[in-house]
């Protein structure tokens, strides 16, 4: 990020950066809803020896099956006439601890295993994995049920074995996400300077694994509470100690004589088992996008956006006619806060005529990425377009989604920068190209064939038919530079957006492809927009030059004036900096 990006404040700014995530939890009303119940639901329990009417196995004769809001017996009591208010809050704190119990046992077995398993592999992993497939195989009710004639009616065993039983799910997940960070270079350099295997662990892997790992806990608590209400309600509970399920139980075999007994036990084992599960959602959006939480308000975003669209439709800037491509006042900014947006390309205007390659340069994030993909509609979700209109031949492509979504692919064409990642490895050159070049025109496949057939020859692949049925993998880094290319002219665009089409080759096959779209350019009389780092590729291949600095350009002239006199003193520097690197590679 630039340091010079500008932002957008308004007085109710909250900088994201500083709320915790606690913070957001509160402050969605989901997660608010969700903690309150459960903290009430703690406090229930917790406070039953202060708060509760009634000793758990009290039984007034007189009260036998009362109904709701009678006189002593808020919710009623059962056939022995114990009060159900009492023994749901006597039933809770065993509730509770049961699936406390069950997500301690799963968290400390699951996540420890998971963790080396993941980060040294290995027979560790090997037997870690037997074992976790051999209990996931397991079918856990049936062996809860069966532990009953030997353990007696005692949850809090079954409780523990359950939590043995789901802690696989804890060991998958830690696994399969410290396989992905074990791999990643902080990790390999965490090792470089020396730190140890633990310090790693603690420090780094740990941390990666933690969101998942309370997220999975929510649904693990949820898991415990049902499961231990469940084995209570088939009458596998001490009947000494109430219970939510054992008292669901009690009312569901007196539902003839009092048929809101079972309500209040349901009601209580449901809602919780749901606030746990709302929760673990809203916590997953909570932890997923903290560490990037720049979201904006909706509200704010639309009149953001319709405020740009209304300017559009009232103000028509003066444009160049015999441009094919014409910028004015672009204005792209991303998100920093609900409130806030950093603008990143402060109204911008560029013309690039037909047959003219206009090069866009600058220093890293200046914003040339954002110029080139505002043209192909392709900037992120996130981004939003503060202002300006794109014209290709007069119509503005800002002003009509459809226009844009027509434009792209027909009249403009991409070639981007990392030509291997851009290609499917799942299908092969020959079914992406054909897939592409049928999207935008009303052509059969062998007309598509024959014609891509033409067109990959042109652009320098041998043995274009052979090629056209292998994989990405089977090709060079300058054979899919040349199949992109192939498919970005296919389909006969007036414009090319090009960028950093010469990055990820080598200096030969740089040459050669820089060749190629000088050629492709005077042939097909193209207009291109050549987004790059390197002056020696603007030298070679450009007409005009651009350059970028915080989001704004500084300096536009042809490529030999800005070359010999540069005016700014930025083009200067950078300038200046190109030839030092060259001569250091000399
Ligand atoms: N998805 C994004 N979210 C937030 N900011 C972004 C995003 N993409 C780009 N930016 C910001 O936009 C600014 C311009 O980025 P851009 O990618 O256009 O730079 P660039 O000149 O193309 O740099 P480079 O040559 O390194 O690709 C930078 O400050 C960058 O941090």
């Amino acid at each position: 990020m630039s340091a010079d990006a500008t932002m957008i404040d308004t007085a109710a700014a909250v900088p994201a950066k500083g709320r915790s995530v606690l913070r957001r939890l509160l402050t969605n009303p989901q997660g608010m809803i969700c903690i309150v119940f459960l903290l009430l639901v703690i406090l229930f329990g917790v406070l039953s020896p202060l708060l509760a009417p009634y000793q758990p196995n009290q039984a007034d004769l007189n009260a036998v099956n009362a109904a709701p809001f009678s006189e002593g017996h808020l919710l009623g009591a059962d056939r022995a006439g114990r009060d159900i208010l009492s023994q749901l809050m006597w039933g809770t704190n065993g509730t509770l601890l049961g699936s406390v119990l069950v997500l301690v046992i799963s968290v400390l077995l699951g996540v420890t295993t998971g963790l080396l398993s993941g980060f040294y592999r290995g027979r560790f992993e090997a037997v870690a994995g037997f074992i976790t497939d051999l209990i996931m195989s397991l079918p856990s009710i049936v062996l809860l049920i069966a532990l009953f004639t030997l353990t007696g009616p005692n949850v809090m065993v079954a409780m523990a074995v359950f939590g043995v039983l789901v802690a696989p799910t804890y060991y998958r997940l830690v696994r399969s996400v410290v396989l992905g960070v074990r791999t990643e270079l902080y990790i390999d350099a965490a090792k470089v300077v020396g730190l140890s295997d633990q310090r790693i662990i603690g420090r780094h892997v740990l941390w990666a694994v933690r969101a998942p790992v309370v997220i999975q806990s929510s649904f693990v608590a949820a898991a415990g509470i049902a499961i231990q209400a469940g084995l209570e309600f088939l009458g596998l509970g001490d009947p000494e100690q109430p219970s939510w399920g054992g008292i669901l139980d009690n009312a569901n075999s007196n539902i003839y004589n009092n048929r809101f007994g079972v309500l209040w036990p349901a009601l209580l084992i449901s809602l919780t088992i749901l606030a746990l599960v709302l929760l673990g959602n809203v916590l997953r959006d909570v932890l997923q996008s903290s560490a990037h939480n720049k979201t904006l308000k909706r509200s704010r975003r639309r009149a953001l956006l319709n405020g740009a669209q209304a300017a559009r439709t009232t103000s028509s800037p003066a444009k160049s006619e015999e441009a094919l491509l014409s910028i004015r006042g672009l204005k792209v900014g991303y998100p920093d806060g609900p409130d806030r947006v950093r603008t990143v390309v402060h109204g911008v205007d560029l013309d690039v005529r037909r047959g003219e390659i206009h090069g866009l340069v600058g220093e890293s994030g200046s914003g040339k990425s954002q110029m080139a993909f505002s043209t192909l509609g392709i900037l992120p979700k996130e981004a939003l377009v503060l202002g300006g209109s794109i014209y290709l031949e007069g119509e503005d492509l800002l002003a009509d989604d459809k226009a844009l979504k027509n434009a792209r692919g027909r009249r403009i064409g991409y070639i981007p920068q990392e030509p291997m990642s851009n290609l499917d490895p799942s299908f092969t050159i020959g079914a992406q190209l054909v897939y592409g070049l049928r999207a935008v025109k009303k052509i059969s496949d062998k007309q598509a064939k024959a014609q891509l057939i033409a067109i990959l020859t042109r652009v320098g692949i041998r043995n274009p038919e052979n090629v056209m049925r292998l994989y990405p993998h089977e090709i060079s880094g300058g054979m899919a530079q040349r199949v992109l290319i192939c498919g970005a002219v296919a389909g006969d665009p007036d414009l090319i957006v090009a960028d950093e089409p010469t990055t990820a080759l080598d200096v030969t096959v740089q040459a050669e492809v820089l060749e190629l779209l000088r050629e492709l350019s005077t042939e097909r009389g193209l207009a291109m927009i050549l987004v790059t780092h390197n002056l020696g590729v603007v030298a070679d291949l450009c007409d005009t030059v651009s350059v970028m600095k915080n989001g704004r350009i500084v300096e536009r002239n042809d490529v030999e004036s800005l070359f010999s006199d540069p005016k700014q003193d930025y083009t200067k520097v950078l300038l200046e900096s190109s030839r030092s690197v060259e001569l250091m590679e000399a």
